[in-house]
């Protein structure tokens, strides 16, 4: 039996996890603002703390404070201490995670970082007991008094850090689809990416699968002016009022962005593109409560789902609510595959 003591601290040292676990997200910032993952990358090798502060302008004042952080970005599995035999300094490697935040690439997820951690991203939390009561539709309404889109289109700095990192997500599902889910596409000829922005993730399918061709379906404004290829081809639109007709439509983290009235018109817009050739709907998608037994993939879910509640009114969807919308729109069927990490795809079939 354990003692009320032991659970006393216990309660304890998880209200202080908590209370400090925005430190993790800071640090993360604040490891890509010095540019700390590029500067150990150039390196080339385990890079000692005083190299590193050299290379980072920190004076020799603060390199105690720069040992701290990356002992705490160390523990995070940020970057990795090792010794190194001719000297009894630290000396810091990179880690899978900090090779995605190099600039050099292609899968480079320092720019969402730096959006997400943006204090236009960051104030809208302060105000979610206010936004709970009133009556605008997302925290970052509450806070900005538009929404995140209105905002972006003002500010080309986060515009283009928000595009930099999708397209950097976009090479990660090319990529990994390519390897473990070429069933998804087999036999399917054209594709129109329904929301899909400057045409990353297309390019990426395209090049993965030759077979195919593309056509990015997004906004006038997002696609004026972009030149598409032999296999990719840019139409400005809206997906509420009509999509071309294609083998199969695919929309990545589209959805999730919409309420389930709006998701249903979409759906159905999506049914009708392939209605004269009987193909399919490709989702890339979380499907929250879909792995209870992994505490940190839950979890992530469930931050994902809060960011989408706070910036667009968005929301995550369980299994549950997939079929509801699915159904809802007139589809038959649907089928789930968890091949992406924390996302799945989902086809859905009329
Ligand atoms: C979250 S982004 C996803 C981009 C891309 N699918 C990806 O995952 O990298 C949502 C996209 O939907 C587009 N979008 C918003 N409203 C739209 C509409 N009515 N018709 C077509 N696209 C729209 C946005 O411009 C944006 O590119
Ligand atoms: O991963 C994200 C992050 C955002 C996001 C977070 C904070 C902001 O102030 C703006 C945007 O938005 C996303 C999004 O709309 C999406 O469809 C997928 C992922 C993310």
């Amino acid at each position: 039996m354990t003692s009320p003591n032991h659970d006393l601290l216990t309660s304890q040292a998880h209200v202080w996890n908590h209370l400090y676990s925005y430190i993790n997200s800071m640090s993360l910032k604040c490891a890509i603002q010095l540019g700390i993952p590029d500067a150990i990358d150039a390196h080339g090798g385990p890079m000692p703390l005083s190299r590193l502060s050299a290379a980072l302008s920190v004076p020799p004042a603060k390199s105690d404070a720069l040992r701290r952080l990356m002992r705490l970005l160390v523990h995070s599995k940020f970057f990795e201490k090792v010794n190194v035999s001719d000297s009894n300094e630290d000396a810091y490697v990179l880690t899978g995670a900090s090779r995605l935040l190099l600039r050099r690439s292609t899968l480079n997820m320092a720019p969402l970082v730096l959006v997400v951690l943006d204090r236009i991203s960051v104030d809208p939390w302060h105000g979610m007991g206010e936004w709970l009561r009133d009556g605008r539709a997302s925290m970052f309404e509450t806070e900005h008094g538009s929404s995140f889109w209105e905002y972006a289109e003002g500010s080309a700095r986060l515009d283009g850090l928000f595009n930099e990192g999708m397209a950097s997500d976009a090479g990660c599902v090319a990529g990994v689809l390519g390897r473990d889910g070429r069933r998804v596409f087999e036999g399917v000829g054209t594709v129109v990416d329904v929301g899909g922005g400057i045409g990353a993730t297309a390019r990426g399918f395209a090049a993965e699968f030759p077979g195919s061709e593309w056509v990015v379906l997004d906004l006038p404004r997002v696609v004026e002016g972009l030149e598409g290829s032999e296999k990719l081809r840019f139409v400005g639109g809206d997906m509420f009022e009509s999509i071309p007709q294609a083998d199969a439509v695919f929309l990545k983290w589209v959805l999730h962005d919409w309420s389930d009235e709006d998701c249903v018109k979409i759906l159905k817009n999506c049914k009708e593109a392939i209605s004269t050739k009987g193909g399919k709907v490709i989702l890339v998608e979380l499907v929250v409560e879909d792995r209870e037994e992994d505490d940190k993939a839950t979890e992530t879910q469930l931050f994902f789902d809060l960011t989408m509640m706070a910036v667009i009114n968005g929301k995550e969807r369980n299994e549950k609510e997939w079929a509801k919308l699915f159904f809802t729109a007139g589809f038959g069927n649907y089928k789930i595959t968890p091949v992406l990490g924390l996302r799945s795809v989902i086809e859905v079939f009329p």
